[in-house]
């Protein structure tokens, strides 16, 4: 039951165990008085008698899970009995209900992370409810008490709409309530309500188009903060002059009715903005402001053609002291091992708490999960993820000793409708060998009864470096297959939209099942037919771990070729996971050398996918 940090092995290199952290399941209370379910209590009861090495429980000897030196595997689900199984109002405002309904589809029922939000994220009554209690029976909180809580399951479990319901609802109630004072006017074009944080430009993109799709009834405004928002080098201009076109509309807010009149003239005309912490920060602090080169220092730095000078600091574009919400997705990327995410998340974290006047109390020592120095933010903070590495657990049980942790009992496990598959390498060109395995695909999925429509299946494969993207892109470009190969320097990255991704990702606003009616006709082809869709249009996409976090792609992806060892068990869930999403039927293929050198590998990690299996 102790965690370790991957952190700690890689660095001695020993293997030994880290000092042990207070696992989550040893926590009683979730928030505020919120106890945790027997069937935590019992998991807590035998992990406190684990940690201290009681011999009066007569516990089986473990099996050593592999995974153990990479994940928190100690994180435990509440029982799903006693939750809500369906989307009702109370506890969602009538609007927001209808948009969920709207969105997902009438039949569509909670997943698990979702029932888990209904029944602990919503403490605040609605207006005409009983004032004390929310829809669960649970005490309801003050509007000065801040939720601190982790969202973890596995991918594709609907994380997205688990965080957005409640801080939506939560932000439309405080606009309601008219003894809600209204934000001072900061001098910032941007002053919203809620931040949500990703760690890339598509995902940003993404999740500002589903808050978009749950607000169509309730009204609040949401800025997608892509890159493109301001120009940048002379290539990005057009699309970056249609994005500030886009913001400054909603700042002036004369774009769609969407923006209620009273707010218009405001400077808080967004509620939420989406973005990467980077841009964010850019936004908050203004342009170049992170440039180590002053004017003064360089006075002749300039880029381009003599366009901009780099070293000046542009005006800030965003005030941060009406935050109430902020949402970290891919909270371990973010908030974990990546020094450069962790260091602008953390950087706008205290930006906040300082704008709102209660700045951070940092420790003086480090604190850890046996000494925790608790942050106390000034403001709701929800952490999404489909993994918890061990130094994440590690860093949240220093830090955030009393955050509510939802988990849902499929965590650190592959979606139960995605299957593995182990293809070997020949020992030839390895190209040559995906290439096969492609066609492979593609020749079972046309039906054994002649004149049968053919829906070819879309492959996402995922390389370690970008060279090899680009190499394995070429070849089977050479062979007639055209495909997408996406780097993070890809030319073909598209600046202020996804369309890089048309075709592959999934289209919001639609149930899966409208989604494949409407997309038949470009996918379907006779059998007759002499030139197969997948050779006229790219039914393969190559990339790296970049695409690999929180892009929804869509259920047309019904594989995932891992064609280079993945580093670790964390990128293999998130990479295998974007197949088998929303109960989608996906195989992830792992391609890798089975005699020989090198087999030893693949036998090891084998062992540790199968420890993943549901
Ligand atoms: N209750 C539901 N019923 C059916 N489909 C749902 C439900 N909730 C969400 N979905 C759909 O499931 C898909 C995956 O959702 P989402 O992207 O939020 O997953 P996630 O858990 O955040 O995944 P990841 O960990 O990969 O980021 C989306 O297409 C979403 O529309």
């Amino acid at each position: 039951m102790a965690l370790r940090s991957s952190k700690s092995h890689a660095a001695t290199g020993t293997g030994q165990r880290k000092p042990s952290a207070r696992p989550f399941s040893s926590k009683r209370e979730l928030h505020a008085g919120h106890t945790v379910s027997e069937f935590d209590h019992e998991h807590s009861r035998d992990a406190e008698r684990a940690d201290s090495g009681s011999s009066s429980t007569s516990k089986k000897p473990s099996v050593y899970n592999p995974l153990v030196d990479e994940l928190d595997v100690s994180a435990r689900a509440e029982t799903l009995r006693a939750l809500p199984r369906e989307f009702t109002a109370p506890p969602l405002m009538e609007g927001l209900l209808t948009s969920v309904t709207d969105f997902l589809g009438p039949e569509a029922r909670p997943t698990d992370i979702q029932s888990l939000s209904l029944k602990h994220l919503f403490p605040r009554p609605l207006p005409g409810y009983p004032s004390n209690v929310n829809a669960w029976g649970a005490p309801t909180k003050n509007k000065s008490e801040y939720l601190q809580c982790l969202l973890a399951s596995e991918t594709g479990s609907g994380k997205s709409i688990a965080y957005l319901l409640p801080m939506l609802q939560d932000l439309k109630l405080t606009e309601l309530r008219t003894d809600t004072p209204r934000p001072q006017n900061s001098g910032c074009p941007l002053n919203p309500r809620a931040l949500v944080l990703a760690p890339t430009h598509e995902l940003s993109r993404q999740l500002s188009s589903f808050a978009k799709a749950l607000l169509h009834h309730i009204k609040l405004r949401v800025l997608c903060a892509s890159k493109s928002n301001t120009p940048s080098t002379p290539s990005r201009n057009v699309s970056s002059a249609k994005m500030a076109k886009e913001m400054d509309e909603l700042i002036k807010g004369s774009s769609a009715g969407k923006v209620e009149e009273k707010h218009a003239a405001e400077d808080h005309a967004v509620d939420i903005v989406v973005g990467t912490p980077s841009k964010i920060l850019e936004m908050v602090k203004g342009r170049g402001w992170d440039h180590q080169v002053t004017l003064e220092q360089e006075p002749n730095v300039w880029e381009g053609e003599g366009k901009r000078r780099l070293s000046t600091v542009g005006k800030p574009e965003m005030s941060l002291e009406s935050i109430e919400w902020v949402v970290i997705d891919e909270a371990d990327v973010l908030f974990g091992q990546y020094p450069d995410f962790q260091a602008d998340t953390k950087s706008i974290l205290s930006s906040i708490s300082e704008a709102r006047k209660q700045p951070l109390d940092f420790p003086s020592v480090p604190a850890t999960p046996s000494s925790p120095a608790p942050l106390n933010y000034p403001f709701n903070l929800l952490l999404s993820t489909a993994t918890i590495p061990s130094a994440l657990a590690w860093h949240l049980d220093s830090y955030h000793p009393s955050l509510i942790r939802l988990a849902s009992p499929n965590l650190h496990r592959l979606p139960s409708t995605l299957r593995t598959e182990y293809v070997g390498w020949t020992g030839g060109n390895r190209n040559v060998d995906i290439e096969k395995r492609l066609r492979n695909v593609w020749a079972q999925d046309v039906p054994k009864r002649r004149n049968r429509k053919v829906q070819f299946s879309k492959v996402l494969v995922f390389c370690n470096k970008s060279t090899r993207v680009e190499e394995l892109g070429q070849y089977l470009t050479e062979k007639g297959i055209p495909n997408v190969a996406l780097t993070s320097t890809s030319e073909t990255r598209k600046w202020g939209s996804n369309h890089h991704l048309d075709g592959f990702l999934r289209k919001h606003g639609h149930t899966a099942k409208d989604e494949k009616l409407a997309s038949e006709p470009s996918l379907e082809q006779s059998s007759s037919s002499d030139a197969p869709a997948y050779t006229q249009q790219p039914h393969v996409m190559i990339t790296t771990s970049l695409l690999s976090r929180g892009l929804d792609f869509a259920p047309e992806i019904k594989h995932v070729f891992i064609v280079d060892e993945p580093r670790n068990m964390v990128d293999f869930l998130h990479r295998a996971g974007r197949s088998g999403r929303a109960g989608e039927l996906g195989k992830v293929v792992v391609f890798g050398k089975t005699e020989g050198r090198g087999s030893n590998r693949t036998k090891i990690m084998r062992k540790r996918v199968g420890a993943l299996l549901a």
